[in-house]
């Protein structure tokens, strides 16, 4: 067999009108087989299913011109660079999908359907409206806490035996983090065949009534299509924004539904108040489904009972977990945060069971009047979730990056307090900000000094005027202070949908670093507690990185009216960065660096991915 890339091909070459897959199989040189091109007929759109309607209309092992021969030929695919165009063709179709309208705006784009009018009839083309109903459905809305609530459901309920599927938002490094089955990201290989058959049925059906679906609402449905084609025992499904008006929202029936922890995010689209943010997350609540919350500010606390009434919904509040129901295990998921969201994944997947028949059955025998099942323990203590209060030492050992995507106010000040705690933890801590003599340092590994920096960026419609002080606020009052802060641009947009695929080179460079300059702007007037940098005062565009000493170099140095400052600085690559910060440990061992990398989940995705490599 031989491989081509559709891309390349004319489909007039080989006599069709267009083709479906981007990328064709060749039973030999000269001749095609049509079944596998997926091809249409020549006289329109109509599309080619069966192989007796491809021999009918005589398409089979049609010959081959010179012309498409040689055309072919000069694109024939390697083995290894065809899985990842076939994988960067499906990404490249994803991103045509990302609209410029704002995200969770319910109002109809086009035509006269509204957001969920659409998802249902793209459903309906699938024909996934029965799977969908005989799907056992843990569906989580929440401001802060949903992902981590749905990966210990997913633990939890496959520790008990289940086969799972979980649907969570955002990705990091690949859009297949977003689609788990039994507890690890779905395969490429089937990724690939649901991802296509999903793209070209709704190609098919598009009309200007019902356009192809912006991004979410694309990946909803095909999380559908892959939970019900998988036969998933339950499928864990987290909203994507809000609740209501929310693409997961066409779940009509679900056995059990959860709110994690609620406050003030993405105002623009749900509210300015506590009580209509509330009302939107109250939006999942169905008719006497039960459903389960965590202590919340009153206001909003208010709304979800209100709502819970009017549907004769069983709904109950659930305190944090208590540390020592974990027998000595430690929730694998870290920070003080995660006890409340593994207090509501517990009373998720209890209510589940129940529901389901399946608790009887597991735990009859069972001491669990008041301990927590076996399973659920061992669910706790595995579930994963990356970019979330993630360590990663870097293979110096001396360089340790702390990775939290925290992108709102009550999830940077969580951070915060994980943060401080886990250097705190970390081996042979001595935390000081300013550069120790050499004199003052011992040889031995445990005199190493560690330096906390500080790795940021955030997305502009975030208000870095209020998460930076925060993060400062919150880690000062447990004595954390960072030394240095870096302001980087991120290399992942929020305008394509990554892969880890997606190579990036070293010497990317961001050529606007205004957005930066404000970052770094809000960060010196915390640290000195007044504004010093003048408007006339010019900031330089950096070149390269700061000097090596700039790690060590005294606040009392910094002097913004020449450029020069001591606190903080902005550097236009993210690799660079990272391997500037790999020389200096290298070359400084006596010190121990820890990286704090917040404020946007593709900052944090981005360092990820430039770790691996
Ligand atoms: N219960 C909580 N209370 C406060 N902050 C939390 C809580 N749980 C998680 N966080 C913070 O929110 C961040 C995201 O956590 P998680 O992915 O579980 O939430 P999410 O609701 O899925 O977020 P997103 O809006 O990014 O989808 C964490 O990194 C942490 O900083
Ligand atoms: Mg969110
Ligand atoms: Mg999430």
């Amino acid at each position: 067999m031989l491989k081509y890339k559709a891309l390349f091909l004319r489909p007039e070459l080989v006599g069709v009108s267009s083709l479906y897959k981007r990328e064709c199989l060749f039973p030999s040189k000269f001749t095609w087989a049509a079944s596998c091109l997926n091809a249409v007929d020549l006289t329109g759109t109509k599309r080619l299913h069966s192989q007796g309607e491809i021999e009918q209309k005589g398409f089979r092992d049609r010959k081959l011109s010179s012309e498409a021969v040689e055309l072919m030929d000069s694109n024939t695919m390697t083995e290894e660079n065809t899985r990842q165009s076939t994988y960067d063709t499906a990404m490249e179709a994803l991103s045509s999908l990302i609209t410029s309208k704002k995200r969770g705006d319910g109002s109809p784009v086009s035509g006269k359907y509204t957001k969920l009018d659409r998802m249902s009839m793209y459903i309906k083309i699938l024909n996934l409206e029965e799977p969908i109903a005989g799907l056992k459905i843990i569906h989580v809305a929440g401001t802060k806490g949903k992902g981590s609530t749905c990966a210990f459901c997913d633990a939890i309920l496959r520790e008990c035996g289940f086969r799972t599927g979980l649907f969570t938002s955002p990705h990091l490094i690949d859009v297949r983090e977003r689609f788990r089955l039994d507890g690890l990201d779905i395969s490429e290989e089937k990724f690939l065949h649901y991802f296509w058959e999903c793209w070209n049925q709704l190609k098919e059906n598009v009309t200007d009534d019902l356009p192809m679906p912006p991004l979410f609402q694309f990946l909803t449905v095909l999380a559908f299509k892959i939970f019900a084609c998988e036969k998933v025992d339950v499928a864990i499904i987290e909203v994507g924004l809000g609740g209501t008006r929310d693409s997961t929202n066409i779940i009509k029936n679900p056995i059990v539904c959860g709110v994690s922890p609620l406050g003030m995010d993405h105002t623009e689209i749900l509210g300015d108040t506590l009580e209509q943010i509330a009302s939107h997350k109250a939006g999942i609540l169905k008719p006497q489904v039960p459903a389960f919350t965590v202590p919340q500010l009153s206001e909003a606390m208010n709304v979800l009972q209100g709502r819970a009434r009017e549907l004769m919904v069983p709904f109950e509040v659930v305190a944090p977990l208590d540390g020592t129901k974990l027998k000595g295990n430690q929730l694998s998921l870290s920070g003080d945060h995660q006890f409340t969201n593994a207090a509501l994944a517990v009373a998720l997947c209890k209510s589940w069971l129940w529901s389901t028949g399946n608790w009887e059955k597991l735990f009859k025998h069972a001491d669990v009047e008041d301990n927590l099942p076996k399973p659920f323990l061992r669910g706790l203590s595995t579930a994963r979730l990356s970019g979330r209060a993630q360590i990663v030492h870097d293979s110096s050992g001396d360089l340790v990056f702390y990775f939290d995507g925290a992108h709102s106010p009550e999830s940077m000040e969580a951070c915060a307090r994980w943060f401080s705690s886990a250097v705190k933890d970390s081996p042979n801590q001595s935390s000081i900000s300013s550069f120790p003599s050499k004199l003052q340092l011992g040889k031995n590994e445990s005199d190493k000094v560690s330096k906390q920096i500080l790795l940021f960026n955030c997305m502009d419609v975030r208000d870095p005027e209020s998460l930076l002080p925060i993060l400062v606020d919150t880690c000062a009052s447990s004595g954390t202070y960072f030394a240095k802060a870096i302001f980087v641009p991120s290399i992942s947009k929020y305008s394509k949908v990554t892969s880890a695929y997606t190579a990036i080179p070293l010497e990317i460079r961001s050529k606007d670093l205004t957005w930066q300059f404000k970052l770094q702007r809000v960060w010196e007037k915390i640290i000195h507690g007044k504004d010093i940098v003048s408007n006339s005062s010019e900031t330089k565009f950096p070149e390269s990185t700061p000097p090596q000493r700039f790690i060590h170099d005294d606040v009392s140095n910094c002097s913004p009216a020449d450029g020069h400052f001591a606190c903080s600085t902005v550097v236009s690559s993210l690799p660079m960065t990272i391997n500037w910060l790999r020389d200096y440990v290298k070359q400084n061992p006596s010190f121990r660096i820890q990286v704090l990398v917040t404020g946007s989940l593709h900052l944090v995705g981005d360092v990820l991915k430039l770790l691996r490599r």
